[in-house]
C-alpha cells in the first residue's frame, strides 16, 4: 500500500487528503504542519503531497531531496524563485507542481487553449475568481495556470500580457492584454471563470469547486501517479490524460 506524506496536514487541503486516501487504498505516512519535522516524514513516506504555504516550500523540497522521495507541490502564491527551486529539485526526485489537481479545472485549461488560439486578436480574455475570506494569494494558482494556458495559446507570456487588479483611471483595455480579477468572501471553495469578450458577443466558460474533495481526490491520484517515477517535472496533465 503506497504511503503519502502530508505536509500542511491539518489544514483544510491536509484535512480532505485524510479524509480521501481510504477511498485509494493508500495510507498517511503521517504529517507535518508549522514546527513539525519534514526530514523525517520525507523518510518514511513513499510520496509526498505538500498544500502548506511559499514559505515553507524550501525546506520542505530539501526535505523531500535528501530522502528521494516524489513530491506533488500544491501550494500556490509561488514566485519566480519558488519556481526555481521546484526546477532545480527536479535534477534529483519527481516533482509535480500544480495550481490546482481537479480533473474539471484540467479540463478547462485545455478548453481555453482551444478558445484562446481560434478566437484571434478581437477577442478580449479577462479571467476572474472568487475564493474564501481565509485565502491568502491572490490571483490564485488556478488564474495563474489558465492566464498562462491563454497566453501560451495567442503566443505571448503571461509575464508579458497578464494585468492584475485594475483601478483608477486605467484608460481603454490596451490589446492583447489578459486582465485578471480576484474576489474574497465567505466559504467559497473555487470558481473560475475566463471571459472571451469582442464587438456584440462573449464566451464565457466556468469551473465552480462545490466541495474541497476534488482537490485531495485529484491530489491523491497524482501523488499514486507520481510514486516511483525517475526524477523530473511532471503536469496534471499526464495524470488525468486530458
Ligand atoms: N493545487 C490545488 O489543487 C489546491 C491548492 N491549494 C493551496 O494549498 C495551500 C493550502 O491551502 P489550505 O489547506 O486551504 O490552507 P490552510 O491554511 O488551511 O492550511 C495550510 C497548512 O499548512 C501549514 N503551514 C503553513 N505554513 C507552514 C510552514 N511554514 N511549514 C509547515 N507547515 C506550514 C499550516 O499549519 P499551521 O496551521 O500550523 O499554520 C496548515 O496546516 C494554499 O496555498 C492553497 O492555495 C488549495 C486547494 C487546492
Ligand atoms: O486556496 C484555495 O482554497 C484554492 N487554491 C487553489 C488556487 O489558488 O487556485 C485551487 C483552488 O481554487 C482552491
Amino acid at each position: 500500500m503506497t504511503s503519502i506524506g502530508i505536509f500542511g496536514s491539518m489544514g483544510r487541503m491536509g484535512q480532505a487528503i485524510s479524509a480521501a486516501l481510504p477511498e485509494f487504498g493508500a495510507q498517511a505516512a503521517g504529517g507535518v504542519d508549522v514546527g513539525g519535522d519534514p526530514a523525517a516524514l520525507a523518510r518514511k513516506a513513499d510520496v509526498i503531497v505538500d498544500f502548506s504555504a511559499p514559505a515553507a516550500l524550501e525546506a520542505h523540497l530539501a526535505a523531500a531531496r535528501a530522502a528521494r522521495t516524489p513530491i506533488v507541490v500544491g501550494t500556490t502564491g509561488l514566485a519566480e524563485r519558488h519556481h526555481r527551486m521546484i526546477d532545480a529539485a527536479t535534477a534529483e526526485i519527481a516533482v509535480l507542481q500544480t495550481g490546482n489537481t481537479s480533473l474539471g479545472i484540467g479540463l478547462l485549461a485545455a478548453l481555453v487553449r482551444e478558445a484562446a488560439s481560434r478566437l484571434g486578436q478581437d477577442w478580449d480574455i479577462e479571467i476572474v475568481e472568487m475564493h474564501h475570506r481565509n485565502k491568502a494569494d491572490a490571483p490564485s494558482g488556478t488564474a495563474l495556470m489558465l492566464g498562462t494556458a491563454a497566453a501560451e495559446a495567442t503566443g505571448t507570456t503571461l509575464a508579458e500580457a497578464g494585468v492584475s487588479g485594475r483601478a483608477g483611471l486605467t484608460g481603454p483595455r490596451a490589446a492583447g492584454t489578459i486582465g485578471m480579477a480576484s474576489l474574497r468572501g465567505g466559504s467559497v471553495i473555487g470558481d473560475h471563470s475566463v471571459v472571451f469578450a469582442t464587438e456584440g458577443e462573449r464566451i464565457e466558460l466556468t469551473h465552480r469547486a462545490d466541495d474541497r474533495a476534488i482537490f485531495a481526490k485529484g491530489a491523491i491520484r497524482a501523488a499514486l501517479w507520481l510514486a516511483g517515477r525517475e526524477p523530473g517535472r511532471y503536469t496534471m496533465d499526464q495524470v488525468l490524460g486530458v
